[in-house]
């Protein structure tokens, strides 16, 4: 048996371009790993895929992501063995933080080291995509742009230190829902992920914070206003600029050292139920 961890992910900035003869989008973002995260126990057994979690907010069948990946994974390693998977949810589910697609990566990289078959990220991260767009870039964590429609990236090695105050509102938002709501004026090719890149590049967190940017966010706020007055009002009651992470409903503020960070997050404690400090890795 082994453990694998799960890492949130926030988006620095995300930019879509337009939409693709396959449905997709296609998008320019700055994705950064932070240390909230699931935890994977993961085992060989008799036969099948068995997830046991004690969350009831998702599927444990076959329309859990990370029984998608072990399927796939054991298929193209042409593997016969059942699989257990235990899975302790802390990421937020439906949230904007990509947590089914990090528990399906670390089934992935989980499955690659019980039984020794020694593919590369790289091919891992290629076969993550056929699971979801945002699985790639949780292959391999850390920073990186995504193109395409998530799984072409770049990746950024940076040592910009932040600390992240995740709030995560009462409202579900359908990821789909919210590409499909897109207006053509909210898909430019005006992109920040090079802006973004360098002021991470030189740990210049004052220009960073700037610079996030979610080109989705207005389709989530018109199709949940709900957000907008979450956003605003934690914006007005902490006087500093609230983000929206991928497509939402997830607010975050970023802080440059930990005795500011904490400051915000007793402040958000007193009003909203789901709060979590983290950081950058
Ligand atoms: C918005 C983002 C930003 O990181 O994250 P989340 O909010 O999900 O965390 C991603 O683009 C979400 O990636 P992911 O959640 O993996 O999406 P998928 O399962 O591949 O696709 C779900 C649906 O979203 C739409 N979709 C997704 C990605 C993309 N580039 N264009 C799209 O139009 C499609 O309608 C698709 O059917
Ligand atoms: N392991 C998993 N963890 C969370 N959600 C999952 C998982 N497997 C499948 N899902 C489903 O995927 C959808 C998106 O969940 P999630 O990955 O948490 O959000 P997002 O794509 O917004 O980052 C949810 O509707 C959930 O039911």
């Amino acid at each position: 048996m082994l453990v694998e961890r799960a890492y949130a992910k926030i988006n620095l900035t995300l930019d879509v371009l337009g939409r693709r003869p396959d449905g997709y989008h296609e998008v320019d973002m700055v994705m950064q790993s932070v240390d909230l995260s699931d935890l994977l126990w993961i085992d060989k057994s008799d036969a099948g895929i068995r997830i046991e979690s004690g969350a009831s907010n998702i599927p444990l069948d076959e329309r859990n992501l990370a029984y998608v990946a072990a399927e796939a994974f054991l298929r193209k390693a042409n593997i016969s063995s059942g699989i257990s998977i235990g899975l302790e949810k802390n990421i937020p589910v439906a949230a904007g933080l990509a947590g089914g697609s990090s528990d399906a990566a670390a089934v992935l990289r989980g499955l690659n080291r019980l039984f020794a078959t020694g593919y590369s990220l790289d091919e891992l991260a290629e076969l993550g995509a056929s699971i979801g767009s945002d699985v790639p870039f949780c292959v391999y964590g850390g920073c990186a742009v995504a193109r395409g429609r998530g799984e072409r990236l770049q990746r950024v090695h940076h040592q910009m230190r932040a600390w992240v105050i995740i709030i995560r509102p009462p409202v579900f938002v359908s990821t789909a829902d919210i590409y499909g709501a897109l207006t053509p004026k909210q898909m430019t090719q005006v992109v920040r992920s090079k802006s973004m890149i360098e002021s991470l590049m030189d740990g210049d967190f004052e220009r960073m914070v700037g610079l996030v940017d979610n080109r989705l966010r207005p389709a989530t706020q018109r199709l949940y206003p709900e957000v907008a007055e979450y956003a605003e009002r934690l914006s007005s009651t902490l006087g500093q600029p609230v983000h929206m992470s991928g497509s939402g409903p997830t607010l975050f503020l970023l802080a440059p050292n930990e005795r500011r960070a904490q400051r915000s997050y007793n402040a958000i404690r007193g009003f909203m139920k789901e709060v979590y400090l983290c950081r950058f890795i």
